[in-house]
This record gives C-alpha cells, sequence and structure tokens, in this order.
C-alpha cells in the first residue's frame, strides 16, 4: 500500500492507495479517532458490491454505521437528492458526534461530501471512491457539489475529507466506458503539468484501455499526485487551481445542454480539452502535432473528441455560467504544448468558439 498526503494544515490528509483496503477501513478510521456514528452514503448498484466488507469493517473497529442508500446516477445529483441524505441523517438522529463516509463514484462522492459539509454546519467525512475517475481526481481536494438545472456544482462547497481510502481491486467491475471515462481526467494532468507522464500514457495506452491493473495503479498514484500538488498552492481556487478545470468550460456545457447523465463527465471533459487544445492552437500557443497527440491518445481509449451539434448561442449561454466568469468575463485554460497551461481571459465568447465549431470534423 501506498500513502500520499495531501498537506494543507490543520486539514491535512492522507490518501491510501492499494488493493483489497476496504475491508480495513474500520481500522484505517479508527487510526484517525474518526467519530462513533457513521453514514455510510452510497447508491444501490455499489452498495450490493461492496457495502458488507466496509460495513463489517467498521462493525469489527467498534464504529456504528448506518448504510443511506441514494440512486444512481448524474441526474440524482440535485438538491432533491441531497435532501434525502439530510432527511435519512435527521431520522437517525445523527448529532455532532456522528461522520459520513462516501462509498462510490464522483456523483456519490461530490454529494455525500457536500451534505457533510452542511449537515449541522459541518460534520468529518471520508471519502472511498469506487471508479476510476473518483480514485483519480473527484475525492481528492476537497470540491462538492450538486448540479443545478442551468449549470454543473453551482451549488457546493470547498470541503476536505479527513481520509481517503483508494481501493483499486473495485475497478474490476467497473464498465469499460467508465474506465475511459476515469481515463479522460488522467490524461488532462498529463498535458496542464507533465509531458513525461503524456508520453508514457500514449505508450500505454492499449494497457490502460484494457483496464490492466498496474498501468491504472501507476495512472493513478500520478494523478493523485499532481492533483494534490496543486491543491495544496491553491486550495480554493484563486489561482493555479483552474488548471484543473482544462476542458471542463466546454465539457461542462455539454453535459448540461445534453441533460445530466448523456454524457458522462469524462467523456464530455475529453471533448472539451480538445475544444480548448484547438482554440490554444488557434492562437499560437501549441502546435497542430499537439492537438493530434491528444486526439490520438483519447480516441485510443475510447474517448470522443467531437462536440455534439448544439446551436453556438447555446454553448455560449451554457458557459457563461462557468464558476470562472468574473463581472462577465471568463477566463479560459489553454495548453501551451504539452505539460503546461496557462489561464487567459476571454471577452468575445462566441467569436472565439465559432472558430472552433467551424473546425469541428
Ligand atoms: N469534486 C471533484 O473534484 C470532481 C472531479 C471530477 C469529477 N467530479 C464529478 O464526478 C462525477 C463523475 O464521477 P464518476 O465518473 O465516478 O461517475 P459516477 O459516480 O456516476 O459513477 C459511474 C457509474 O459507475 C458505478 N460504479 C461506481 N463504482 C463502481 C464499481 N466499482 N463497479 C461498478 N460500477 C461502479 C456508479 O454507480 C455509476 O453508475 C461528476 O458529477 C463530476 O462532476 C468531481
Ligand atoms: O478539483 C478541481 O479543482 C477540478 O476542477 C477537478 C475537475 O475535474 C472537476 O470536474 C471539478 O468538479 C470541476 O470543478 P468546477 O469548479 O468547475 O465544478
Ligand atoms: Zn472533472
Amino acid at each position: 500500500m501506498d500513502v500520499l498526503q495531501v498537506a494543507l494544515g490543520s486539514r491535512s490528509y492522507p490518501l491510501h492507495i492499494g488493493s483489497g483496503l476496504l475491508s480495513s477501513t474500520g481500522e484505517r478510521m479508527r487510526d484517525i479517532d474518526f467519530p462513533h456514528q457513521v453514514a455510510v452514503v452510497s447508491n444501490p448498484l455499489v452498495a450490493d458490491l461492496y457495502a458488507e466488507p466496509v460495513m463489517v469493517s467498521l462493525q469489527q473497529a467498534g464504529f456504528d454505521p448506518r448504510l443511506m442508500l441514494v440512486p444512481d446516477g448524474e441526474d440524482y445529483k440535485n438538491l432533491a437528492t441531497l435532501q434525502l441524505i439530510y432527511d435519512q441523517l435527521i431520522e437517525q438522529r445523527f448529532d455532532r458526534g456522528c461522520g459520513l463516509l462516501a462509498l462510490g463514484g464522483g456523483v456519490i462522492g461530490d454529494m455525500a461530501g457536500f451534505a457533510a459539509a452542511t449537515f449541522l454546519r459541518g460534520i468529518p467525512f471520508v471519502q472511498v471512491p469506487t471508479t476510476l475517475l473518483s480514485q483519480v481526481d473527484s475525492s481528492v481536494g476537497g470540491k462538492t457539489a450538486v448540479n443545478h438545472p442551468r449549470g454543473k456544482n453551482l451549488i457546493g462547497a470547498f470541503y476536505q475529507p479527513q481520509l481517503v481510502v483508494i481501493d483499486v481491486a473495485t475497478l474490476q467491475t467497473l464498465d469499460p466506458r467508465e474506465v475511459s471515462a476515469g481515463l479522460a481526467e488522467v490524461i488532462k494532468y498529463g498535458v496542464i503539468r507533465d509531458a513525461t507522464f503524456f508520453a508514457w500514457l500514449e505508450n500505454h495506452q492499449d494497457l490502460l484501455r484494457q483496464g490492466d491493473p498496474a498501468a491504472l495503479i501507476y495512472a493513478i498514484k500520478k494523478s493523485c499526485q499532481i492533483k494534490a500538488d496543486i491543491v495544496e498552492i491553491d486550495e480554493r481556487e484563486s489561482s493555479i487551481r483552474a488548471h484543473l478545470n482544462f476542458g471542463h468550460t466546454f465539457g461542462h456545457a455539454i453535459e448540461n445542454l445534453a441533460g445530466y447523465g448523456q454524457w458522462k463527465h469524462g467523456e464530455a471533459v475529453a471533448v472539451g480539452m480538445v475544444v480548448a487544445a484547438k482554440i490554444a492552437c488557434n492562437k499560437g500557443l501549441c502546435r497542430t502535432d499537439d492537438v493530434a497527440r491528444l486526439e490520438q491518445l483519447l480516441r485510443a481509449v475510447n474517448l470522443p473528441v467531437d462536440p455534439p451539434d448544439y446551436p453556438l448561442a447555446a454553448y455560449v449561454d451554457a458557459m457563461q455560467r462557468d464558476k470562472k466568469v468574473k463581472q462577465g468575463a471568463l477566463t479560459m485554460v489553454l495548453n501551451q504544448g504539452i505539460g503546461t497551461v496557462l489561464l487567459e481571459p476571454v471577452t468575445d465568447l462566441a467569436g472565439l468558439f465559432s472558430t472552433i465549431l467551424d473546425l469541428k470534423g
């Protein structure tokens, strides 16, 4: 097992990464003095697969765990489902001596994390991510949120977990499409921070697409390290944390326009990264060869690269609700070649994106 650290002063926490860790979750939580009463928030699909080892290990470690289920899917990542979590916490008389454990993918982690941030003004929580995407990205860094019908993650909080338990064995039951979706965020790290890692991903694309455990474990550790390094410098996204949003301005617009759940987050981000890279290329920040490398790698791991056909005005309207908009101006994350990005203010969104939609196909 490997232990990485997210160093944030009094809010620091470890990431435990290894195979078969679920059955020792309780011991790990006892080691950090986690509260006695634990709400284990999950969905029916994940609970059928993995609730038992987690619940048993919590009981054996002396905790009082209660399983609380919410419906599965991005279209349930909203205030109504959040209310279901609060209802269960209140009905079961959870008080300030309690904590919460999020067991599932990024949807569960984001929503349960926000419940933890807000219930009784904040209770401790632990992330136990079970998708590749949640293991490389959403469980680390403390962004929690639910969607609004008009925009992704518009209602949320920065709220750090006290522990992240990444059991890579859970990836064995993951649908191949979910593996690909997770790889989009992994590829993002290569583009924004590490050209050598990007080249490694290119060299291991077949193994990664096939879900090879050794290749995935390397990619998970590398991704978590890159994300931890960024979050440690800029926890609340006042500067370089926005780099982690590469591909998300357009990606979130796709998710919103299509209707939540129609596109997987990672798939939308894949297209968004290509769009951002094409903009960067038009501005002379990267070469057409860099865009081609990105497209090739995304295609190789079965990710889409072409934007769905919505009117430009609809895209522009959706992108205006991006959280990187301040006083009406959007800041875009654009790549400089492969391995570095910069932040660039955009005034004429329609003008900028009309060129890119022309580039389609
Ligand atoms: N907070 C952040 O920093 C951050 C970062 C990236 C993405 N996100 C958010 O994460 C969400 C996407 O997360 P996701 O891709 O994990 O999707 P998800 O949570 O919807 O999970 C995908 C599917 O896999 C199922 N599943 C989970 N674990 C499984 C397993 N081990 N075996 C079989 N099936 C399993 C889920 O039930 C679901 O049906 C989006 O809402 C996105 O906005 C947040
Ligand atoms: O942790 C971050 O910061 C990220 O931007 C990671 C993204 O992959 C993630 O999808 C995040 O939720 C998007 O942030 P948002 O602020 O645009 O909702
Ligand atoms: Zn993302």
